[in-house]
């Protein structure tokens, strides 16, 4: 089933003068933007903050991955951020995602925020089938995909990242409420780089997703607003 759609646009740069330069090129085309580990090791909280008060909303993509107890309280330490959507990988297991919703969900609270929603990392789109067989991982992608989001529903995470070629599959399992972001998205024609499991920004929204994140296909063309602008065509003439 088609659903109205959102772009995230990954601001994979090191520097607050980019950050700058992007959210006042994309201006009111963009209304949520990632941070991720480049721009956060690079430059801080100062991006966070950046892109807060350009009045957009922040997804903190540092996939946190430890026991659950440093997990929490890194997610509950990003809560206070003021991050809107935070991830932490669905491989850390269903202790560490229950303990990290419980977490967060008490912070926000105490500290009157809005409790950011929590997207668990399934299997990264950079891996094929190439790649999950020499870590040795058996079975399909797709149905280890589907396993992981149902684990991180059942923990109280709010969504997962995934590609959106396991999209379909994960909304049929999950629901209609369950946020299906997914990066791997690539218009037609455009390079591929280190993805692995992608579709188009028309697939992905036809399959079910409920953001789309997109970094280079928009960040490193000669007119990002323009990019931006396609894409969000295509994605609504098919929703
Ligand atoms: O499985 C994943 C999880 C996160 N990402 C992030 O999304 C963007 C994609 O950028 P592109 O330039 O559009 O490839 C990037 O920041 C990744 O860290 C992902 O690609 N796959």
């Amino acid at each position: 089933m088609s659903r109205s759609a959102d772009i995230i646009v990954a601001l994979d740069v090191t520097s607050i003068a980019d950050v700058k330069r992007l959210v006042e090129e994309l201006g009111d085309s963009v209304n949520t933007y990632k941070v991720g580990m480049e721009l956060f090791y690079s430059a801080g909280p100062e991006a966070v903050h950046m892109v807060r008060s350009a009045g957009k909303n922040v997804f903190l993509d540092l996939k946190l991955h430890d026991i659950p107890n440093t997990v929490a309280q890194g997610a509950k330490a990003l809560t206070s951020l003021g991050a809107d959507f935070i991830s932490i990988h669905a491989t850390g297991g269903s202790n560490m995602m229950r303990e990290t919703a419980r977490i967060v969900g008490t912070a926000a609270a105490s500290q009157g925020l809005t409790r950011p929603k929590l997207l668990a990392i399934t299997v990264l789109t950079s891996i094929g089938q190439t790649e999950w067989q020499e870590l040795r991982f058996p079975g399909d992608i797709g149905d280890q995909v589907v396993h992981l989001a149902k684990l991180a529903q059942q923990a109280g995470i709010d969504g997962v990242v995934a590609s959106p070629q396991e999209a379909g599959n994960i909304r049929r399992a999950c629901g209609d409420n369950f946020l299906i972001v997914t990066p791997g998205v690539r218009p037609a024609g455009s390079a591929i780089n280190d993805q692995s499991r992608i579709a188009t920004p028309s697939g992905a929204v036809k399959a079910g997703a409920n953001y789309l994140v997109i970094g280079r296909p928009i960040t490193a063309s000669a007119n990002p607003r323009a990019a931006t602008e396609a894409i969000r065509q295509e994605m609504e003439a098919c929703s």
